[in-house]
């Protein structure tokens, strides 16, 4: 299975231009010689995060974001694990992952469970009421979870539960906290002895400059891959999908957990 993550600066509350970044990098990706299956985009995407202007810039029901994403799956024929927007729906705004096959199909959308405090996202999103749930792509078992929701190792544990080979994270995660970003990615691959796989923001917005580094570990916890800190780059990577049972073999806290005592 062949990856390419999105690694870029967005431009803060004009999702026209995002929506370009988006459409020249898969464009460019995918015209490479071995195509990748499957793109991965970053968190709030199309607005990044001008939390105050979402009542204005955040789109309904994921009116834009979804047909975009439909149209570029099917012309380059592209899984998308499609990063997430702000969605108003229900008397709120969410912030939403989607995931589009390259039959065009909305597989799967995720409203982020755990709002951020430092960031004051509970001001200005309301969060998601359900634990994110495995989907397939290709036939394999996948998850997708949103930034914050990785300090979270309940979430990754539910996936794992469920038979998540690959872990998915979408995020605009800070610089100043990428001890933690770094460390609990591959905490959560070797705890639950999937793969993970992050597409992170650079650049500074409000402040807060973006910790880049959107990374690949593989089930055993090794780093198969890290961007840079300040860089728009792509990761472009394949997974080796037998790993995961590999290294439920030779080290079987499945087969150990005592879900008796918790
Ligand atoms: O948990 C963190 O330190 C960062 C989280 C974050 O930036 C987010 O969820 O958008």
């Amino acid at each position: 299975m062949k990856y390419a993550i999105c690694q870029t600066k967005l431009v803060p509350g004009q999702p026209e231009a995002n929506y370009q970044i988006i459409e020249q990098w898969t464009h460019a990706v995918m015209s490479a010689e071995q195509r990748p299956d499957i793109l991965v985009l970053p968190e709030m995407w199309t607005t990044a995060y001008t939390l105050p202007d979402l009542e204005q810039k955040a789109e309904h029901r994921l009116e834009i974001t979804l047909p975009f994403l439909q149209r570029l799956a099917t012309q380059y024929d592209v899984h998308f694990i499609g990063g997430s927007v702000a969605n108003k729906k229900d008397g709120g705004i969410y912030n939403t992952a989607l995931v589009v096959s390259r039959q065009g199909k909305l597989v799967y959308e995720y409203d982020k469970a755990h709002l951020v405090p430092m960031l004051n996202e509970p001001a200005f999103l309301q969060e998601g009421e359900s634990l994110s749930q495995v989907f397939e792509l290709d036939g394999v078992k996948m998850g997708v979870i949103i930034c914050y929701d990785l300090r979270f190792p309940e979430l990754a544990r539910s996936l794992a539960l469920e038979g998540v080979q690959v872990l998915h994270i979408v995020a605009e995660w800070p610089e100043a906290r990428t001890l933690h970003w770094q460390a609990l990615q591959v905490a959560r691959a070797i705890e639950n002895q999937f793969y993970v796989v992050s597409s992170n923001v650079i650049g500074t917005h409000d402040g807060v400059e973006f910790a880049g580094r959107s990374m690949v570990v593989d089930p055993w916890g090794n780093t198969l891959a890290m961007a840079s800190q300040d860089i728009e780059e792509s990761i472009t990577i394949s997974l080796k999908l037998d790993q995961v049972p590999q290294v439920r073999q030779d080290v079987p806290v499945f087969k150990s957990r005592r879900s008796d005592l918790y």
